[in-house]
């Protein structure tokens, strides 16, 4: 089958690729081959790396309720394992957050019910020419390899008329369920990252102007693919923005970090969010906290599905380290450049992105 890659020249490297659920069905039916552009040769993820339950008790769990707790004690230790986390691991595991479980379960419900329908209808949801949002658009980070899944990318902040009338009508309860999830990932946020602000020094107008930002929901759907080891779900990468919240969707786990040179999984918990810092707020904190490398797999029987929201800062907001998380020593001794969020993405855009090396145009010239 030959492979569709139509570049979209309006938006950087977005591009519109065939539809791997439809490749899946088609190659699960005995109707064909997966494309060498899928395939890594190099790589073996191994089966039994994604199925066994994975050890990675190091994982910090922070828990929500704990962070806001009255209790000056408990909420002091508890922002104190945060701090640890995002300089140590750059991810961690959020529980007691507050969210629904009954919202979660529809959420994701609502969202397998999407993906469940006929390509001809979720392509009425495709971006329009030079758009991002919609069904089937994907960012290209790998000129080489393609990534096994499908995407279905929405802007849910600012919840504006502008950007939910790209919002599917199918399932009919998926706007209602999407606009009240959104909303609870950007409460989640915020006090997110009041907590991570005071802990760092943050002035309050610092941290508001950093969370007038915007949240796009990127939902993934990875199909089984019988020839699992050897293709990625997502290429390494790290995120660009300010803070991911991720939820993985029932007990599929699929989700690899990079630590000390090691792919470790990461376990899915039901109803707890992943939380990791994005380039953004390392480049603020001049690198004390770590945006790091992750990337997906998949497995040969099961489905997978995500929604990972991305916060990102609006695009004329300055994006450099923060002169107040200097310490004295480090004056003079700023690891990163400062520019615009929209000059770091247009740089981010204009060259090969390979897990982090676009960090390095980032750089301070010392
Ligand atoms: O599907 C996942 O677990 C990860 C998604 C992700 O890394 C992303 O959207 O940036
Ligand atoms: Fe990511």
């Amino acid at each position: 089958m030959a492979q569709v890659v139509n570049r979209n020249e309006s938006w950087g490297k977005s591009i519109r690729v065939e539809n791997v659920q439809a490749l899946a069905d088609m190659i699960g039916g005995g109707g064909g081959e997966i494309p060498e552009i899928y395939i890594r040769p190099e790589l073996d993820v191994g089966l039994t790396d994604q199925e066994a339950a994975i050890d990675d008790h190091n994982l910090p769990v922070i828990h929500m309720n704990r962070l806001l707790d009255p209790s000056f004690s408990v909420s002091t230790e508890e922002s104190a394992k945060l701090d640890y986390a995002c300089k140590e691991w750059g991810f961690f595991q959020l529980v007691n957050h507050g969210i629904d479980g009954e919202l979660i379960d529809k959420m994701e419900g609502d969202l397998k019910e999407f993906f469940k329908l006929p390509l001809e209808e979720k392509e009425l949801f495709a971006p329009l020419p030079g758009g991002l949002q919609g069904y089937g658009q994907k960012l290209l980070v790998n000129e080489e390899k393609l990534e096994w899944h499908d995407l279905l990318f929405l802007i849910t902040q600012p919840l504006d008329d502008r950007n939910m009338k790209f919002w599917p009508t199918n399932p009919p309860t998926f706007r209602s369920t999407l606009e009240r999830f959104s909303l609870e990932l950007k409460r989640v946020l915020k006090s997110l990252f009041e907590v991570i602000g005071m802990k760092l020094g943050l002035k309050p107008e610092v941290i508001s102007r950093v969370l007038s930002e915007y949240q796009g929901l990127r939902m993934h759907y990875y199909p089984p693919c019988p020839k699992a080891s050897k293709v990625l779900g997502l290429n390494p990468h790290s995120d660009v923005g300010i803070l991911t919240l991720l939820l993985q969707v029932g007990d599929v786990q699929g989700l690899q970090i990079k630590k000390n040179g090691k792919w470790l999984s990461v376990e899915a918990i039901q109803h707890a969010l992943v939380v990791n810092v994005g380039d953004v707020l390392e480049i603020l904190t001049n690198g004390k906290y770590i945006s790091v490398e992750h990337r997906v797999t998949v497995s040969n029987k099961k489905e997978r599905l995500s929604i990972a929201a991305h916060h990102r800062p609006k695009p004329d907001c300055m994006v450099g380290p923060l002169q107040e998380l200097l310490h004295e020593e480090e004056e003079h001794n700023y690891n990163y450049k400062t520019m615009s969020y929209d000059e770091y993405i247009q740089l981010y855009l204009s060259g090969k992105v390979e897990g982090k090396s676009h960090m390095n145009s980032m750089r301070a010239n010392k």
